[in-house]
C-alpha cells in the first residue's frame, strides 16, 4: 500500500520526546502535516467528517503516551530464505512493527546467504510487499560467508535493494587481508562493513563467556580477546583503509575501551549493542538454558555495566537487536548443542527503557539518538530517523511509558519463541507505530 492511499491520521494528545504537554499530530500523505493544537483543524479542514479508516481521518487518542521517531535496526535475522520454519520477513516484519521498528536491516546468513544480487534483491522485494517497515538486506562481505572470496558488493549495491551494508554476520571476516580488501573495496563504494568480531581460533568449542561462571559449569569459554582482538586489527585496517567500520553486538569492557580508542584516533568506527548484553550476564548459565546460549556470549556484570555507560556517553553509537530466531528443538537441548541467538525486535524498547530512561541516565530524547537517529545516520538512510518535525516521513513510535506488561514467548509475533525474557515484566510499551504514514500496530496489535 503506498502512501497516498493510507488514511489521514490524527494522532491525539502525544508527546514529542516526552517533553512539553501532549499536542495532536497530523498524519497525511505518508508525512508528518500538523502538529499543536492546530492539527485538529487542519483533520476537521482536510476532510468533511471525521470518521475511522476509509478515505476520512482516523482518529487515535494516544492520552499522553510519548512519540518518537520509528527505530531503526541494524542487526536482525529473519531467516527467509532458508529457515521459514523459525521466521519468515513477514513475522519477523510483524514483530518489528510491534516493537516500534520503521526499518530493519536484515543479515546475510541465510540460506542462500544473501551474497549476491539475486537474493538481496528478492529480499527486498519481498520486505517490501510486506510492507511493515523498510527492510533493507546485508550483503555478505565473503562469498558464502567463508572469509575468502569476496563479493560483487557494487552489484549489492546497485541493485534494486541498494544494498549499503555488508556484513558476513554469523561469521568473522576473520582473514585480515581479506578485511583489508573489503574495506578498501567499502571505501571506494560508500558503503558500510559491519563486523562480527570473534577470532575463531579462540573460539573453537566456545559455548560461554571465559570467566569463573562457566569455568566452575565446565562450560568451554570464549574469551574477551576472541572480541577486542579483532576489533583492535579492524579499527587499525579501517583507519589504514581510509574506510568506515562498524563493530556488531560489541559486549566487553574492553571492546569499549577500544572503540573510545579508535574514536579519539579520529577512526571511522562505530559500534552497537544488544539489549541482552545491556541487561543480561553469565550468571544466567546457572540454569543451563539453551536460551541463553548467544554469541558473542553474555558477559560478566561489569561489561554490561561498561556497556550501558558507553550508550549513554556515546561510545557505543546505537542499539541493535541481533533479534535471532531459533526452533524449540534447537534451544531446548544440552546447553553445548542450542543454536546461539536470542529474540530482541519485540523487547528492546522496553528493556532500553528500564535500564536507561527509568535509570535517569537517558532521556527519551536520548533514547531516540541510539535507537532511530543514530542507527540512520550510520546506514545513511534518508527517511528514517528523522526529527519529529512538520514535512517529515511519518515513521513513528508511540510509546506508553507506565503501562505493565509481561513477555511471554508463545504470544509474540515472531514465528519463533526463543525470548530470555520470558516472565519479564516491564513498564513501557510500543501502543502505535506508523510507517511511512500508515498505522501498522495500534496496542499491540499488527493491523494488515
Ligand atoms: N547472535 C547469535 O548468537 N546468532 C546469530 C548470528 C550472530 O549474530 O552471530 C544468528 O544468526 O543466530
Ligand atoms: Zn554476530
Ligand atoms: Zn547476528
Amino acid at each position: 500500500m503506498s502512501a497516498h492511499s493510507a488514511p489521514t491520521l490524527l494522532l491525539r494528545r502525544v508527546r514529542p520526546y516526552g517533553e512539553g504537554d501532549p499536542v495532536d499530530v497530523l498524519v497525511r500523505d505518508g508525512r508528518i502535516a500538523a502538529i499543536g493544537d492546530d492539527a485538529g483543524a487542519h483533520a476537521e479542514a482536510g476532510s468533511a467528517d471525521v470518521t475511522d479508516g476509509g478515505e476520512g481521518v482516523e482518529i487515535l487518542d494516544f492520552d499522553g503516551a510519548v512519540l518518537l521517531p520509528g527505530f531503526v535496526d541494524l542487526h536482525t535475522h529473519l531467516r527467509e530464505p532458508g529457515r521459514e520454519d523459525t521466521e519468515t520477513i513477514a513475522t519477523g516484519s510483524a514483530a518489528a512493527a510491534r516493537g516500534g521498528y520503521t526499518a530493519v536491516f536484515a543479515m546475510a546468513n541465510t540460506q542462500p546467504p544473501q551474497d549476491n544480487q539475486t537474493v538481496t534483491d528478492s529480499v527486498f522485494r519481498i520486505g517490501r510487499e510486506v510492507g511493515l517497515c523498510d527492510v533493507h538486506p546485508v550483503g555478505a562481505v565473503t562469498v558464502g560467508l567463508a572469509g575468502e572470496q569476496l563479493t560483487e558488493m557494487g552489484q549489492m549495491a546497485s541493485g534494486e535493494a541498494r544494498v549499503r551494508v555488508f556484513s558476513d554476520d554469523g561469521m568473522c571476516v576473520y582473514d585480515p587481508l581479506v578485511m583489508r580488501r573489503a574495506l578498501e573495496y567499502s571505501a571506494g563504494l560508500g558503503v558500510l562493513i559491519a563486523q562480527h568480531a570473534e577470532e575463531p581460533r579462540l573460539t573453537r568449542g566456545a559455548v560461554a563467556h571465559e570467566g569463573p561462571t562457566a569455568a566452575r559449569l565446565g562450560l568451554t569459554g570464549w574469551p574477551r580477546s576472541a572480541e577486542e582482538s579483532i576489533v583492535a586489527r579492524d579499527a587499525i585496517l579501517a583507519r589504514d583503509a581510509g574506510a568506515r567500520v562498524h563493530i556488531c553486538h560489541a559486549s566487553t569492557t574492553g571492546t569499549v575501551e577500544l572503540l573510545r580508542w579508535a574514536k579519539a584516533q579520529g577512526i571511522s568506527i562505530t559500534a552497537e549493542v544488544t539489549p541482552h548484553h545491556l541487561l543480561l550476564d553469565d550468571s544466567r548459565l546457572e540454569s543451563y538454558d539453551g536460551v541463553y546460549r548467544v554469541n558473542p556470549p553474555l558477559r560478566e556484570a561489569h561489561d554490561a555495566a561498561a556497556l550501558r555507560e558507553a550508550l549513554v556517553s556515546g561510545v557505543i553509537d546505537c542499539v541493535a537487536t541481533d533479534h535471532a530466531p531459533h526452533a524449540a528443538q534447537e534451544k531446548c537441548c544440552e546447553f553445548a548443542a542450542a543454536r546461539p541467538g536470542m529474540l530482541g525486535l519485540e523487547t528492546a524498547l522496553p528493556i532500553v527503557a528500564a535500564l536507561l530512561v527509568e535509570s535517569g541516565d537517558m532521556t527519551w530524547r536520548d533514547l531516540a539518538r541510539v535507537m532511530s537517529t543514530r542507527p540512520a545516520e550510520i546506514a545513511g538512510l534518508s527517511d528514517q530517523g528523522r526529527p519529529i518535525a512538520v514535512g517529515e516521513p511519518a515513521n513513528l513510535a508511540v510509546v506508553d511509558p507506565d503501562s505493565p506488561w509481561t513477555v511471554v514467548g508463545e504470544e509474540l509475533s515472531s514465528l519463533s519463541a526463543n525470548t530470555p525474557y520470558e516472565g519479564m515484566t516491564f513498564a513501557a510499551r510500543v501502543v502505535g507505530t506508523v510507517y511511512r504514514g500508515r498505522l501498522t500496530t495500534r496496542d499491540g496489535e499488527v493491523l494488515a
